[in-house]
């Protein structure tokens, strides 16, 4: 794989767990944006109040630069859900490709609650639903439906990321 991947979708869409076991199999390195939060936004999305763009706008730039400096291969887990934010992604490193990890909020309003001990309150899943901009025409990276297990996803990943087969 030449270029890093962003595995991007709302909370709870399995950005972490794909975007992981998408890592394992590329034998790439693997970061989750999660960890690239500050304290402030932490507090403020375990508060219930959603991140704007200002919160996100530092946190962005971090990310951005973890992938210019794995430009010949890495998984990164972010939400990214705006195109501009996307975009900004894409200045840092414009071999980016992003896997959206799509689903109905049903589907991932269950998982997101049945999953223990994470900071991000269900309560916020509308607003991430309400925040989300999927991919358009012009953006390179492919949508996945959640609704299936993480190997079917992985395994539709790597065949369908270009040099996916290739690590
Ligand atoms: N394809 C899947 N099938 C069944 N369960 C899944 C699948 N993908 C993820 N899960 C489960 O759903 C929950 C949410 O997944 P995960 O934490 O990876 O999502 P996320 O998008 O990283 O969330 P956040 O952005 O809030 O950290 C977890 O409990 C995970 O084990
Ligand atoms: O852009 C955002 O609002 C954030 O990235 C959130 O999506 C969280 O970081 C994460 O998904 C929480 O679990």
């Amino acid at each position: 794989m030449r270029s890093p991947v962003v595995v991007m979708g709302v909370s709870g869409s399995g950005k972490s767990t794909v975007g992981a076991a998408l890592a394992q199999r590329l034998r790439v390195p693997f970061a989750d944006a999660d960890d690239f939060h500050s304290a402030e936004n932490i507090a403020k999305m375990s508060a219930g109040q959603p991140l704007d763009d200002d919160d996100r706008r530092p946190w962005l730039e971090s990310i951005g630069v973890w992938l210019a400096e794995h430009g010949d291969g890495g998984v990164m887990s972010c939400s990214a859900l705006k195109h501009e934010y996307r975009d900004r992604l894409r200045g840092h490193e414009p071999s980016v490709l992003f896997a959206h990890l799509a689903g109905s909020v049903e589907v991932i309003a269950r998982r997101q609650a049945s999953r223990p001990g994470h900071f991000m309150p269900t309560a916020l899943l509308r607003s991430q639903f309400e925040t989300l901009e999927p991919l358009t025409s012009d953006e390179r990276g492919l949508t996945v439906d959640v609704d299936q297990s993480v190997d079917a996803i992985v395994d539709e990943l790597v065949a369908s990321l270009p040099n996916g087969e290739e690590n």
